[in-house]
């Protein structure tokens, strides 16, 4: 039987499903450009069929056309979907590059419309004027939701300054070795703002060295499942979408396990504050981040 996946409401009553298939990491193309990737989009076909519906692209990945011939080819209803995709390098002209992804996508909507990343405003009036742009697109109803990736708390105040819609989501790294400065998770949460987790596995990849390790190994034996699929529930069961992705068809089915077991909060607890003890952090903004947690 396949698991299904829970799901969270966004401010406006849209679902959004809690386990995303990213194609980020793992899949992207330098400078978002290279030929067709034939594998990504079996991967992706694959995915659906076991039951993804969460979908993160980029227009800075490249792999927009690649997730548009997967879904189309994968018989899925459009509405049973959640699609997002960002946009960065055409910043500077947001409505063409928003037209752009929509066509690679083979889509007349998306249901999460992001800017990638904050640091190419010098000042905080090109935030505003970005974010001016998607409330526009929200507004024709060709994005279902608009959101941000990467922002800290100024850059979203300095966007608040202006914006007549509060940003739906916000998409940033977070795992238990980097849970982010002590107030900006509840800031966040009490703005309405749902969060996005990327790379959710550190403390089984590039961190596994860390003090979790043995902790995950005991959790996942009991619940027979991967110390992987313990790190995307501990997001889902605190309303955080985990973004993960994988070349591996195997690891796919393991990660889709998390929708039918769950963590005790003994589990969650010790994992939360096994993982507060040490720092790791996969996607350095370090030069723009006064304190490397935030
Ligand atoms: N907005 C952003 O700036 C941003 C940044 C990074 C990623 N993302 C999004 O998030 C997605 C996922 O990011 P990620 O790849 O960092 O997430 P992740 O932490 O879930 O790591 C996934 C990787 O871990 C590997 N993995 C899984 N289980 C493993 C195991 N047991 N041992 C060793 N390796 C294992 C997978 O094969 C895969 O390559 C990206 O594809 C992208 O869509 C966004
Ligand atoms: O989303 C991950 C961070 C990121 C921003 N722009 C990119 C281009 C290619 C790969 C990753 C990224």
């Amino acid at each position: 039987m396949k698991s299904k996946i829970p799901t969270i409401e966004l401010r406006d009553g849209q679902k959004m499903p809690l386990l995303a298939f990213g194609t980020g990491t793992a899949w992207y193309k330098d400078d978002g450009k290279g030929p067709f990737n034939k594998e990504l989009k079996n991967m992706l076909k694959h995915a659906l069929d076991t039951g993804i519906r969460h979908i993160d692209a980029a227009e800075a990945y490249g792999t927009e056309e690649e997730i548009g011939v997967a879904i189309r080819e994968s018989g899925v209803d459009r509405q049973e979907l959640f699609v997002t995709t960002k946009v960065q390098q055409g910043i500077s002209d947001i409505p063409r590059a928003f037209e752009e992804s929509l066509a690679k996508l083979q889509l007349d909507y998306v249901d999460l419309y992001m800017i990638h990343w904050p640091y190419f405003a010098e000042e905080d009036a090109e935030l505003q004027r970005a974010w001016n742009a998607l409330e526009a697109i929200y507004k024709q109803g060709r994005a279902k939701a608009i959101g941000v990736a990467n922002y800290l708390r100024p850059h979203i105040e300095a966007t608040l300054k202006t914006a007549t819609i509060v940003p739906m989501v916000n998409q940033i790294e977070h795992h238990p070795y980097l849970q982010r400065a002590n107030d900006y998770v509840p800031w966040l949460q009490s703005q309405g703002i749902r969060m996005e987790a990327f790379s959710p596995l550190t403390p089984i990849t590039e961190a596994q060295d860390g003090p979790l390790s043995s902790h995950l190994m005991k959790i996942a034996a009991k619940h027979n499942v991967s110390t992987g699929a313990v790190l995307l529930r501990w997001q889902i069961q605190k309303d955080i979408v985990a973004i993960t992705t994988t070349t591996k068809k195997e690891r796919l089915e393991d990660y889709m396990k998390v929708g039918s077991f769950a963590l005790t909060a003994e589990e969650m607890k010790l994992i939360t504050e096994v993982g507060l003890t040490y720092h790791y952090r996969s996607w350095g903004v370090k030069r723009f981040a006064p304190d490397d947690r935030t």
